[in-house]
């Protein structure tokens, strides 16, 4: 990349979805680059991650989430993004211990203790069941279908399918989740704008514990998912025929910092 720039950057990863951090509160990133931010994201030729991250200056509340997938583009919700945000807002003493954000879902309200952040999603009014899956937004779309080995299947393929085949270019992200035992469920997710299996969703996981609560899968409003990258409770209240008082809870790290030419 030739953009002249010297950037300094933040790794962090939430149960092993991983992103580029940016503290970008004197507004000198390239916003509209779509090819500076997926050089960055490349595993081979830059940083390598998931996704990018712009903590940025907010009106509303103490910061706001830009969020980037992996191939350049500007995104929906990213809950696992959100989680990592806090911790780096935390890091760079912006905030304590409790916090409210802005992102393009609207306002999050968060805590966090040392790693690990509990972030609130939004409120989900409505989950579409049709005979082999459900599909629910909790900030981005998700596709949930239960499958009865998630751990051999081939996920980017069979995502890929789903992705194109059923959601077209807009897409969708697609979970495939197995029950494991009593309120417990092993989730692998394609995310779509990367392409590919991820180790862990976090909007993604949230669907799952609510699609699995809908079908009386899951009993209880607290559901323990284990991604390829770690694990995530999902607490929830029902709300009519949906759920408010979404919580996605786990840990999310700081990997290092760096300085790149780009
Ligand atoms: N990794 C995310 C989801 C990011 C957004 C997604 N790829 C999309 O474009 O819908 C998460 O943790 O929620």
């Amino acid at each position: 990349m030739k953009t002249g720039l010297t950037l300094e950057f933040y790794k962090y990863q939430g149960t092993g979805n991983d992103f580029v951090m940016v503290d970008n509160r004197k507004d000198t990133f390239p916003k509209e680059n779509t090819d500076l931010v997926k050089f960055l994201c490349d595993r081979r030729f830059g940083i390598g991650a998931d996704g990018l991250i712009l903590l940025e200056n907010d009106n509303l509340s103490d910061f706001k989430m830009v969020y980037y997938n992996s191939d350049g583009n500007t995104s929906t919700m990213c809950g696992n993004g959100g989680r990592c945000l806090v911790a780096f807002a935390r890091d760079l003493d912006i905030i304590k211990d409790k916090t409210t954000f802005n992102a393009i879902d609207g306002l999050h309200h968060a805590s966090i203790n040392k790693d690990v952040v509990a972030l609130q999603m939004i409120d989900v009014a409505v989950i579409q069941q049709k005979d082999k899956y459900s599909f629910l937004d909790t900030g981005s779309p998700h596709h949930v279908q239960i499958v009865a080995n998630v751990a051999s299947l081939d996920v980017k393929k069979e995502g890929a399918k789903l992705r194109y085949g059923l959601y077209g270019e807009s897409g969708s992200n697609i979970n495939f989740v197995t029950p494991l035992a009593d309120d417990t469920f092993e989730v692998r997710t394609y995310e779509r704008g990367v392409e590919d299996e991820t180790l862990s969703c976090g909007t993604g996981v949230t669907a799952v514990a609510l699609a699995m609560h809908k079908q009386k899968k899951a009993i209880s409003n607290t559901v323990k998912v284990k991604a390829r990258g770690g694990d995530l409770t999902i607490s929830f209240e029902q709300n009519g025929s949906g759920y408010k008082k979404v919580f996605l809870k786990g840990p999310a790290q700081k990997v290092f910092k760096g300085e790149i030419a780009c």
